[in-house]
């Protein structure tokens, strides 16, 4: 997928009969994800095992959402700061409003908030969107596998007990003409992300202030984008990619997120086969939690987003990207 007049951003098929582990196509497409996530920090994955029915129907039903009354919105709440619905502010951006549901591979969490918003309940926003977000959590665990195949290590070096947290967005359309933010530039503090989108906005820096917008991503793309613990596993292999959402045209853009959020108390460190002389630790191991929570503080509101990881976990204070 071409999206900028050099740069060709990377679009990987996971065809069903190179999924066998293994085969030659699998191990084809391990070298193509890592070295996607090595040199862009993300990839477009057109996934077809995630049928477009089911996406078009949680877009739809994403719509619904956006339409219940704000107090019954407000009630999408979550112990940690700035999470839950947040709606249209300069804390994110006018355009912007989401939704969380902290655990949605999880069907009585997703049930939960559908009752929050629709107090009958509302099965079929239930049904779908636990669905979908159970075959994101299922398509993110096969792009780990991958990833831990392509290095040579055990399938367990990168398994954790953890919750997809899934955040259902809206954006408005900006006002006629214009080109403005959606989503501040940052990168992603949970371990891995995978989005879809209704319609594109999402950007990502190649090179220091290069932003390249990914377009045409077709009705089975996922983005996947590597989040900043996956940087101190790969002890520096992988790349965390910056990454904006920017608005333009007169459409709203709804995209659907499924994040991984360790539970408390998972460490994060990198396995010993990725450390030796060549590739001495960079990264302290830390408590995942830990590092999301000081990632929110404030004393990290004045640190740039992709420098959170090395100022709290660096080994050195002199290695920087
Ligand atoms: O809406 C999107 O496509 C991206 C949102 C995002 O980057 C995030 O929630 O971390
Ligand atoms: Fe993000």
């Amino acid at each position: 997928m071409a999206v900028d007049a050099e740069i060709e951003f990377p679009t990987i098929e996971f065809r069903s009969s190179d999924l066998k582990r293994g085969t030659e196509g699998w191990n084809r497409l391990c070298k193509r994800v890592r070295e996607a996530c090595e040199t862009f920090g993300c990839f477009d994955v057109v996934y077809k095992n995630i049928s477009t029915k089911i996406r078009e129907d949680a877009f739809e039903l994403l719509k619904e959402l956006v339409e219940v009354p704000v107090e019954r919105k407000q009630k999408n709440t979550s112990p940690l700061p700035c999470h839950g619905w947040v709606g249209p502010s300069e804390q994110v951006s006018v355009l912007y409003e989401g939704f969380e549901d902290a655990d949605a591979s999880n069907y009585d969490s997703v049930k939960s908030f559908a009752q929050l918003m629709w107090p009958n309940g509302h099965p079929r926003f239930s049904d779908t969107i636990h669905t979908l977000a159970t075959q994101m959590e299922e398509l993110n665990k096969l792009i780990w596998l991958m990833l831990t195949d392509s290095y040579g290590l055990r399938e367990d070096s990168l398994k954790m007990n953890y919750k997809t947290l899934v955040r259902m967005m809206k954006y408005l359309a900006p006002p006629l003409g214009e080109y403005e933010r959606g989503f501040f530039p940052h990168t992603d503090k949970p371990v891995s992300t995978l989005i879809c989108e209704d319609k594109s906005g999402l950007e990502i820096e190649v090179n220091d202030g290069q932003w390249i917008k990914l377009t045409n991503l077709s009705p089975s793309s996922f983005v996947f984008i590597v989040g900043d613990p996956l940087k101190a596993w790969s002890n520096r292999r992988l790349k965390p990619v910056n990454h904006r959402v920017m608005m333009s045209g007169d459409k709203n853009r709804y995209s659907i997120a499924a994040f991984v959020i360790p539970n408390e108390g998972t460490i994060i460190k990198a396995p010993k086969e990725l450390i030796d002389d060549q590739h001495p630790q960079l990264f302290k191991e830390f408590d995942f939690m830990d590092f999301f929570l000081y990632a929110i503080s404030d004393p990290a509101k004045h640190i740039d987003s992709g420098e959170l990881l090395h100022a709290y976990a660096s080994v050195s204070p002199l290695v920087s990207n």
